[in-house]
């Protein structure tokens, strides 16, 4: 406002002085003009001094028309502080020229005047009034500043001070318990406003504290209870992040590797070494990869070394976990050792005997398979041992089978120290072993002798005493031996040749060795001929049923009839079922004949039932192998045929032999208890050749017993035999069975069986085995007796 106000003064001073000189210049300009005019001095001298008395005029001249300076003069200018200014806002000094006329003379010209005016001078009073007026406005200012200054210092700044004083002494974790006071006066204005919105915000504060302490606890809580439920997983739990560390885990895993959980953060993989029995960089590696996200997740077995020095395995899986702000790999791993122990008992017990922990038959073959190869690549010979203990059966018979058990337990023992370590000992079943004694020689008569020095010490080593309690048990061994290779022979063919050397020595009197030969090797090659044979023979229906009758010791009338098995070969006539019947056996087809001697069997009967022959009581026996009894479908397979047949009851009879009962005795009694609730009666074949024993006898649901026609045959000559067939005869009767004596010739021998009270016989004396139509008109005569 000031500014304005000098500006304005400024200009109005201008104009004044404008004006001033304007006026001066019409003061001036008659005298000088008759001054000129009359070129009179004096006159022109009195014009410029009069001039010169204005203190803002300096220099002043007066000329005539032609330039002639009439008079002039001038003054010093004075110093002043205010040029300065002058020469900032207007020009120095300005001058003014005005022309002289004489009146009556029209506008010529009769000279000049020509003055300077010092405008910093002529502003002089401006000057004066300007600093007056900043002056007395800086005046004022300070004035109303100190007033103001104290009003807000009364009115504002003293509450506010008291204001922050308060704000500044409250307890940030307990803001509510701070409260502001109203400053005096102030309650209802902005200050009492200001006070209220800070309490009203304190309360806030207190509010959302505590509901964060609330959340925070809640927090806290829940991540303990999570960790308590990591802790006391049963699995072991860990992280780890890329560079191997360890940055959490759990009691479990702590635990396992003998450190606290403290330990553990930040302990490198490495560490755990002792324990890891791993590879620690795949590991790292595999960890990474998770990591970066190069596989979804890992699974995989670890192999550790508990901190109590266990060996354990453990299932790990391994997965990305962003853990903070960084990702690491998440580690759970579970403890498999039961499962894996139980694997590895299960690989060992299908490759491993139970009883003596022996490699089995699958192992047998898959080494023997690597063996053959081997001995085949290098050009040497190695060798196959088959053994079998002879007799072996009294002594689980006589003694039980934990006596058995043991003597298989040292059989296997002496086997193993026997021979090196690089060769196999193997237990096939039962009383069954195999040796192979691998790398020999490259020469093969070397290769035989070195093997037969073996199978020499291995027999040897058998027949020594065992010792069980105080009993001193002897056995003794029959070896067959092979050399391999052997041609083109595979593994399977190997034991069997090995097997039959070995059948060799049991037939010439046992506890022998024998290699397998050529002779053996014919008899190996006739048997797969005729396995061929048998083969058509049953495609093309060349097997007939034969009949031999059963008669009663006393009444000579026929009770039933034994069915058996003939095959007559088109080019070599009939072949005996003691040669044929074995290789059935062996090949397995002896169930697919055993089938068809079945239906055979039903079907006679049925047709003799119709006819009237088949009176009740009588029984037609049908002989059941081994193997055909052994199988799971057995019962099964004989109810589906029997149903198909309407038989007369209690009609059939099936005749099996002490080897089948032997083997499996709880199964046996099983599959004949099956059996016999479908009407079908059991005879023991062969019997007194082997080692039954009463107390299997009475358990077993058996309705005859047959003697074997081995000692009938000398029953008149040989006084043992005699007495063997009485006690058969006494013991069956006891037992309330039926006895049947086989391969009866001649009368004499029918009269002894017949004083000891022998109930029937078969033999050539009454008739071989007929066939169907001959043992029908056999039947019919037999009716009209
Ligand atoms: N020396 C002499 N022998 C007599 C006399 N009476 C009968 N035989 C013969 O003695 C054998 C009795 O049969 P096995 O002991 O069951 O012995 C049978 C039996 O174990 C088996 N077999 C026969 N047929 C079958 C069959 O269908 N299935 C099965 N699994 N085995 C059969 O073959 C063995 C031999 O049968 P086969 O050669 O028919 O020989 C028969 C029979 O012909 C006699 O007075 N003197």
């Amino acid at each position: 406002m000031s500014s304005i106000q000098l500006y304005l003064d400024f200009k109005g001073n201008e104009e004044s002085l404008e004006n001033l000189i304007k006026r001066v210049i019409e003061v001036t300009t008659p005298p000088a003009a008759r001054a000129v005019h009359t070129l009179d001095d004096d006159l022109s001298l009195e014009v410029v001094n009069g001039l010169l008395a204005y203190d803002f005029i300096y220099e002043v001249t007066i000329s005539d028309e032609l330039g002639s300076v009439l008079a002039s003069g001038n003054e010093p200018r004075p110093k002043t502080s205010t040029r300065w200014i002058t020469k900032f806002i207007a020009e120095d000094s300005r001058t003014y020229v005005a022309r002289l006329t004489i009146p009556g003379y029209g506008d010529s010209v009769a000279g000049t005047i020509r003055f300077t005016v010092d405008v910093d001078v002529a502003l002089a009073p401006f000057f004066e009034r300007s600093g007056l007026i900043l002056g007395a406005g800086m005046l004022r200012n300070a004035f109303l500043v100190i007033l103001l200054f104290f009003a807000f210092h009364i009115m504002l700044t003293r509450p506010l001070i008291r204001l922050v004083r308060q704000m500044s002494s409250i307890d940030l974790d307990k803001p509510g318990a701070s409260r502001i006071e109203y400053v005096a006066d102030h309650r209802d204005d902005e200050l009492g406003q200001l006070v209220s919105t800070t309490n009203k915000l304190l309360d806030l504060m207190e509010l959302s504290l505590a509901k964060r302490r609330a959340v925070e606890l809640a927090l806290r809580r829940s991540e303990e209870h999570i960790r308590q439920i990591i802790d006391n997983l049963p699995v072991m739990v860990g992280a780890r992040n890329r560079d191997g560390n360890y940055i959490f885990a759990n009691k479990a895993l702590a635990n396992f590797v003998g450190k606290n959980t403290a330990e553990m953060q930040n302990c490198h993989v490495s560490d755990l070494l002792p324990f890891y029995l791993n590879d620690i960089a795949r590991l790292m590696e595999i960890d990474r990869n998770v990591i970066e996200g190069e596989v979804a997740s890992e699974v995989m077995e670890e192999n550790f070394r508990s901190a109590g020095g266990k060996q354990v395995f453990l299932q790990t899986h391994i997965m990305p976990m962003d853990f903070y702000d960084e990702r690491v790999a998440l580690v759970v791993s579970t403890d498999i050792s039961e499962r894996k122990q139980a694997q590895f008992k299960m690989e060992f017990m299908a490759y491993h005997d139970a009883l003596t922990n022996l490699p089995n038959r699958v192992h047998l073959v898959e080494r023997l398979e690597h063996e053959l190869r081997r001995a085949r690549r290098h050009g040497y010979h190695g060798a196959l041992l088959f053994i079998d203990l002879d007799h072996f059966k009294t002594i689980n018979d006589s003694l039980g089978h934990p006596v058995g058990d043991e003597v298989l337990i040292q059989v296997a023992d002496r086997l193993l120290k026997a021979v090196r370590e690089e060769d196999l000992v193997a237990r096939l079943s039962g009383d069954e072993f195999v040796v192979v004694l691998t790398v020999l020689d490259q020469d093969i008569s070397a290769a035989a002798l070195r093997a037969a020095e073996v199978g020499e010490k291995i027999r040897q080593r058998i027949s020594e005493p065992y010792l069980y309690d105080e009993m001193e048990l002897r056995v003794s061994g029959s070896v067959g031996i092979v050399v391999y290779p052997e041609a083109d022979s595979t593994v399977h063919e190997l034991i069997r040749f090995a097997d039959t050397a070995m059948y060799q020595v049991k037939e010439r009197g046992r506890d022998a060795i024998e290699f397998f030969n050529t002779e053996m090797a014919d008899k190996v090659s006739q048997q797969l001929l005729m396995e061929g044979d048998l083969h058509r023979a049953l495609e093309v229906g060349q097997f007939e049923l034969y009949y031999q009758p059963k008669i009663d010791c006393t009444t000579l009338k026929t009770i039933g009839a034994e069915a058996l098995l003939r095959w007559p070969h088109p080019e070599k006539g009939f072949i005996s079922p003691v040669d044929f019947i074995p290789v059935l056996e062996a090949s397995g087809l002896i169930v697919a004949v055993g089938e068809w001697v079945l239906e055979e069997a039903c079907k006679s009967l049925v047709a003799w039932s119709e006819a009237g022959l088949w009176q009740p009581g009588m029984r037609l026996s049908i002989n059941i192998s081994p193997r055909q009894f052994r199988r799971k479908t057995f019962v099964q397979d004989v109810k589906a045929i029997l149903d198909q047949y309407n038989l007369p009851e209690e009609s059939l009879d099936m005749e099996i032999t002490e080897g089948v009962v032997i083997q499996n005795i709880d199964e046996t009694i099983s599959t004949m208890g099956n059996l016999a609730e479908s009407g079908v009666s059991f005879s023991l074949d062969d019997f007194g050749t082997g080692y039954s024993s009463i107390s299997y006898l009475k358990s077993l649901p058996v309705s005859t017993l047959k003697i074997d026609r081995s000692f009938v045959r000398d029953i008149v000559d040989d006084q043992n035999d005699r007495v063997l067939v009485e006690t058969i005869v006494t013991m069956g009767s006891l037992l309330g069975m039926d006895v049947v004596a086989e391969g009866v010739e001649e009368e004499p021998q029918l009269e002894l069986l017949k004083n000891y009270g022998c109930h029937y016989y078969q033999g050539y004396l009454s008739s071989p085995a007929i066939p169907f139509d001959k043992f029908e008109e056999w039947l019919k005569l037999d009716g009209d007796k």
